[in-house]
């Protein structure tokens, strides 16, 4: 299971999050975001953790002129796509950025967004699913309805997102069996800033329902 945990400023809690078995840290290229980073701020960050740990950027609608300079300046090792990005932008994507994993997000609606995820997956390394917010476009902490996943089988990789917390992510995993999950404001003492104690919880819960045991 991987396990991604976005919104990170600091390089400390980056740190003891990845020591605690996140496999993915996300950090938020958004301007308007009260989670956002400087692309200076991350390559700030990134010698403080663990090299296999995924830095993952995300991104909303930025042309990829941009995404070519954040990755080049900040050290990031993949990109999620936050937008309305086309299947062709991820393709074009894919040749911009040889080696960078692409992630396509959707904010789920409606249950009919998950059909539009075939166009993307020969494009993208992985997928991930965020709860729909009219004025927020990410880290709003409301949930998805599960029980509308539990058939979603995509051909790439998957991520759950959208208000999880430790104390409902068992039952989350459970209904929908992602290959991954992402957590920012179930994890989080005020925006930008995490809370270690429920990240811990979050791995203990974690730790019940692996198979083996998290690092
Ligand atoms: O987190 C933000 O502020 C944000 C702003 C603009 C676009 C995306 C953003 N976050 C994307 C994420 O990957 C979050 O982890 C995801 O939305 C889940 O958030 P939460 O519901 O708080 O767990």
């Amino acid at each position: 299971m991987q396990v991604k945990i976005c919104g990170i400023t600091r390089a400390e809690q980056g740190q003891a999050i990845a020591r605690m078995g996140a496999t993915a840290l996300g950090f938020i290229c958004v301007a308007r975001s009260p989670r956002y980073i400087t692309a200076e701020a991350i390559r700030a960050i990134v010698p403080h953790l663990p090299e296999a740990v995924e830095r993952v950027g995300v991104f909303v609608n930025a042309t990829p002129a941009e995404l070519v300079q954040w990755v080049k300046v900040s050290g990031l090792t993949a990109v999620q796509l936050h937008g309305d990005e086309s299947p062709q932008t991820c393709r074009d994507l894919r040749e911009a950025l040889p080696g960078i994993k692409l992630i396509k997000a959707f904010r789920v609606k409606h249950p009919n967004v998950l059909a539009q995820t075939d166009a993307y997956t020969a494009w993208v390394d992985a997928l991930l699913l965020d709860a729909y917010h009219p004025t927020q476009q990410g880290g709003t902490g409301q949930t998805l309805d599960w029980e509308t996943l539990q058939s979603f089988r995509p051909a790439v990789p998957w991520f759950l997102a959208g208000g999880l917390t430790p104390a409902n992510v068992r039952e989350a995993i459970a209904l929908t069996h992602p290959d991954g999950i992402d957590l920012s404001s179930g994890v989080e003492q005020a925006p930008g800033i995490k809370d270690l104690q429920k990240v811990e919880h979050l791995f203990a819960q974690l730790q019940t329902i692996m198979p083996t045991p998290l690092p």
